[in-house]
């Protein structure tokens, strides 16, 4: 359990809380490894020792599988193509010039003669790793979601029509043979080892932790400075490195194959590996390889027929596919995070060993700066929402924007935060930003919160707020720091390893303003950020609100239906109807203004709610 003291510690701990946790977990995962293959080595036949480096490679693939889709949710039926576009590449590089000859007699001439040892072989398909995955992944990770999933099939299609199409290189479909097999028992441990490191320890990365936050919520992501493209694109690269580099384990130990190998059976044995322990975590996907693999052993047994307590059972071909089919299907429907859940060991989070200190280093404060709408609009297909809207919001102030239902509000703040593109007009936020979008603004210091909440009900409560601390400190160790300080100010910091699923409705709204916060930003965007609070919930929110504008001089522009809290809070009163501006100044002209007063309050409910007195 994480524990918060008041001050930082005097010495800079010498990894980050998160990465010494996933150390501590890849390294147990290591050690039940390393001790398969003892006791294979030492008490087990070579059929054993076959079964356990088989199981070493397909978990290196598996992680690779995990890599991606744990991280993005992104499920990837392409990680076969990469396993044989490594395995191919380190038969050629390996193979006997002698053989080659005979072999492969039109390999193109810069291909041939190589005959680099396993660990050459393998440093060169895992450079080659990084380019294929770099020339794959821009294009497939513009599309999104389903779109990406269907788009990594036609990759798995169509380099297994390249492999069976080049000739000269592959044997197109015949198979390829007299690669040496020098991958043994050790060597398959040692790469999977590295591999469950990398995975491990990846997710704890900026990287992973934007992948993550953006598989959650792809807007709260970018609300947060996540640029969900690139920490994509990272996950994919790293994981098709992890694949190729189970496809050059895959040949030696083979020793021949053909296309077919890495085409459909192989992916879809990935994916039921990993779905069937989890695919969420490298722990679901060690668990995935290490069930499935006995239970394949087991069932391969019977599948060449053979009398079971005296039955004679018929040769049933195809039966392990069958039961991984039926296994997956189970799992799918019974256990969706898959049979290990979608949390790792934690194991030092479960101990006191991993308190983290709450930063004791003042915020920064915002400088003078302003945002400001000009002449902004936003049309929606007949319906004008924002018309022509001109507003400036400087540091340091408190800002509430008001109106009718539907009259404009929150497209009008998604503007300003870069959700939303104005249909004419400009926001300007005082520095430029590029091409407008939502991360940039946040990084930038636009930082906002929404109308229906967004967390990354997945990750814990610290992740959620160290993914927006991330965006604005590098260093990992000072942004669980800074994370956890504010989570101490919005009085979450009992809750920071839980998952932020299980917060209450009102915990919620505070963490999500804890993460806003984080990002250490210049204004403060809030949509109605008393919804569904009660009284005392809403006054602790106001007191907190008054002291983060006293302590960091940021601008707040907030939303609210709540007029006592708008009448408490603001030194500024904005009203809007029909999109545009029918009313600007303190809250005192906007109670009495006439405008006002006929187009928002008609109603005698309202008119009680504005003419609430401060408190
Ligand atoms: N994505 C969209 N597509 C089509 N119409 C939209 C979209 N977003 C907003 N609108 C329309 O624009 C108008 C303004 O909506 P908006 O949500 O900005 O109002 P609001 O003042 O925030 O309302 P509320 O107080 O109910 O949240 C509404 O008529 C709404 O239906």
């Amino acid at each position: 359990m994480v524990s918060v003291t008041a001050s930082e510690t005097r010495s800079r701990p010498f990894l980050p809380a998160a990465f010494r946790n996933a150390f501590v977990d890849a390294l147990a995962m290591v050690a039940v490894l390393v001790l398969a293959g003892l006791a294979v080595f030492l008490f087990g036949g070579a059929a054993m020792q076959r079964v356990v480096t088989y199981a070493a490679i397909m978990l290196t693939a598996v992680l690779g599988l995990q890599i991606f889709s744990g991280n993005t949710g992104i499920v990837s039926f392409g990680h076969a193509a990469f396993v044989g576009l490594g395995a191919y590449a380190t038969g050629i590089l390996t193979m006997p010039a002698a053989l080659q000859r005979t072999a492969l007699r039109d390999l193109p001439p810069f291909l041939a003669g190589h005959e680099l040892s396993f660990f050459a072989a393998l440093a060169v398909v895992l450079v080659l790793a990084v380019l294929i995955g770099l020339l794959t992944g821009t294009p497939l990770l513009r599309l999104s979601g389903s779109s990406m999933a269907i788009a990594t099939l036609a990759m798995l299609i169509i380099v297994y029509t390249l492999l069976v199409a080049s000739r000269e290189i592959t044997r197109g479909s015949q198979p390829f043979y007299g690669v040496p097999r020098e991958v043994g028992l050790w060597t398959a441990v040692v790469v999977a080892s590295i591999a469950l490191l990398a995975a491990r320890l990846f997710r704890e990365t900026s990287f992973g932790l934007a992948a993550r936050a953006a598989a959650d919520d792809e807007r709260g992501a970018a609300a947060v400075g996540v640029d969900h493209r690139t920490a994509r694109l990272a996950a994919w690269v790293l994981s098709a490195v992890a694949a190729m580099a189970a496809g050059a384990m895959m040949a030696q130990f083979l020793g021949a194959f053909s296309p077919r190998d890495f085409y459909f059976d192989l992916g879809f044995t990935l994916l039921a590996m990993l779905i069937v322990g989890g695919m969420s975590s490298s722990l679901g996907a060690f668990a995935g390889v290490v069930v499935t693999i006995v239970v394949v052993e087991v069932v391969r047994r019977f599948e060449g027929g053979g009398v079971v307590l005296g039955f004679q059972l018929p040769v049933l071909f195809g039966l392990t596919q069958g039961v991984l089919a039926v296994a997956m299907i189970l799992v799918i429907w019974r256990r969706p995070t898959g049979l290990f859940g979608d949390r790792e060991l934690d194991l030092l989070r479960r101990s006191e060993s991993a308190s983290i200190a709450a930063s004791a280093e003042p915020p920064r404060r915002a400088g003078a700066g302003h945002v400001a709408a000009d002449h902004l609009s936003r049309r929606y297909a007949g319906v004008v929402a924002v018309d022509d809207v001109t507003l400036s919001f400087d540091t340091d102030s408190i800002t509430g924007i008001i109106g009718p239902n539907g009259a404009g509000k929150t497209t009008l703040l998604n503007m300003l935060a870069g959700d939303v593109q104005p249909s004419a007009g400009s926001v300007s936020i005082g520095m430029p930003v590029g091409k407008a979008s939502a991360f940039r603004f946040a990084r930038a210091g636009i930082a906002r919160t929404f109308q229906n909440i967004r967390i990354f009900p997945r990750m814990t409560v610290l992740e959620n707020v160290v993914v927006a601390a991330r965006q604005v400190e590098p260093d990992l160790a000072a942004a669980e720091a800074a994370a956890m300080r504010e989570l101490a100010r919005m009085g979450l910091e009992a809750f920071a390893d839980r998952p932020a699923a299980g917060l209450a409705y009102g915990l919620r709204r505070r963490l999500e303003v804890a993460r806003a916060l984080a990002l250490k930003p210049r204004f403060l965007l809030l949509d109605e950020p008393a919804a569904g609070m009660n009284a005392v919930e809403t006054a602790e929110l106001v007191a907190i609100l008054a002291a983060v504008r006293a302590e960091r001089r940021i601008g707040v522009i907030l939303i609210e239906h709540d007029m006592r809290l708008v009448m408490n809070l603001c030194e500024r009163v904005v009203v809007i109807d029909h999109g545009r501006v029918i009313a600007d100044g303190t809250p005192a002209e906007a109670q009495t203004n006439p405008a006002v007063v006929a187009a928002y309050l008609g109603s005698r409910t309202a008119r009680a709610h504005m003419d609430a007195k401060t408190d």
